[in-house]
């Protein structure tokens, strides 16, 4: 089973049927099923985007998908470009990350099981390969590197993209703690990153309207890419996701 987890805007790209919520011990997380493609769809911020990054429960909504036995997760999220080559417009994906985000529930084992997961390859490198697939087929342009998670709501300062782009080449605000969640439950997630800015300092001043204005000139790309992956052929996985726990565990 598929999960595509929506980020800013994509809930004006893609439409399930009927709202589900799924009752988790981490809190609810709310979902649509797209029958006809088989995948479940789950929009980070809701559908309404009434929910602001740093209030997001990520745990309840990589908890649900694992229990409604979800293997493999597309995450759409938009990020800011910390390098002039990254230009608005593009896609990204991500290969590693950093975060300096502040007050997240950042796993799911906090009491009970201790465990200590390797993200040594954080993005599942078999999904990553099948999305620079995708992009390459239809001539997308796209960049890889690493992704700098803020806590937000706030755009970061110019002396934070200073910073930030020593360590990485995108900055958003979502992007933690999900991949980390997905693999301490031996899911497969891969980020496919909408750049809808350059980060504060390359750029004048930001603006809620440009990124959405930019989100809107790459929908139908967007849209092709989710599709495609969706109908794609997947077999057995064979990758280092699956057995994420099987050394991991303080027995
Ligand atoms: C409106 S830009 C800031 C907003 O957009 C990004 O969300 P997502 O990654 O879910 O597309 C960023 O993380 C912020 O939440
Ligand atoms: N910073 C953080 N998150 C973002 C940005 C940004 O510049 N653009 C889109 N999401």
């Amino acid at each position: 089973m598929i999960a595509i987890i929506g980020g800013t805007g994509i809930a004006n790209i893609l439409r399930g049927d009927k709202e589900e919520i799924i009752e988790t011990k981490y809190g609810k997380a709310k979902i649509m099923r797209d029958k006809d493609l088989d995948v479940i769809l789950l929009f980070r911020h809701g559908v309404e985007h009434n929910i602001p990054p740093h209030k997001i429960n990520y745990r309840a909504n990589i908890y649900a998908l694992k229990k409604l036995g979800v293997e493999r997760i597309l995450a759409i999220n938009s990020v800011g470009s910390m390098k002039e080559h990254i230009k608005p417009g593009m896609f990204f994906i991500p290969i590693d990350f950093v975060e300096f985000t502040k007050k997240r529930e950042e796993t799911f084992y906090d009491y009970g099981k201790v465990v200590h997961i390797d993200l040594s390859e954080p993005y599942c490198p078999e999904l990553r390969e099948v999305l620079e697939n995708i992009l390459n087929k239809n001539n997308f342009e796209y960049e890889k590197g690493v992704y700098v998670c803020t806590e937000g709501p706030r755009f970061e300062t110019k002396r934070e993209i200073e910073i930030y782009r020593k360590f990485g080449d995108v900055v958003g605000m979502t992007g933690y703690p999900e991949v980390v969640l997905a693999r301490e439950l031996e899911m497969c997630y891969v980020s496919l990153c909408n750049v809808t800015n350059y980060a504060c300092g390359l750029q004048k001043c930001l603006t809620v309207k440009e990124v959405l204005d930019i989100l809107k000139e790459m929908e139908e790309r967007i849209l092709k890419v989710v599709e495609e992956f969706i109908k794609y052929n997947f077999k057995e996985r064979n990758c280092i996701c699956k057995d994420a726990l099987k050394y991991a565990v303080i027995e």
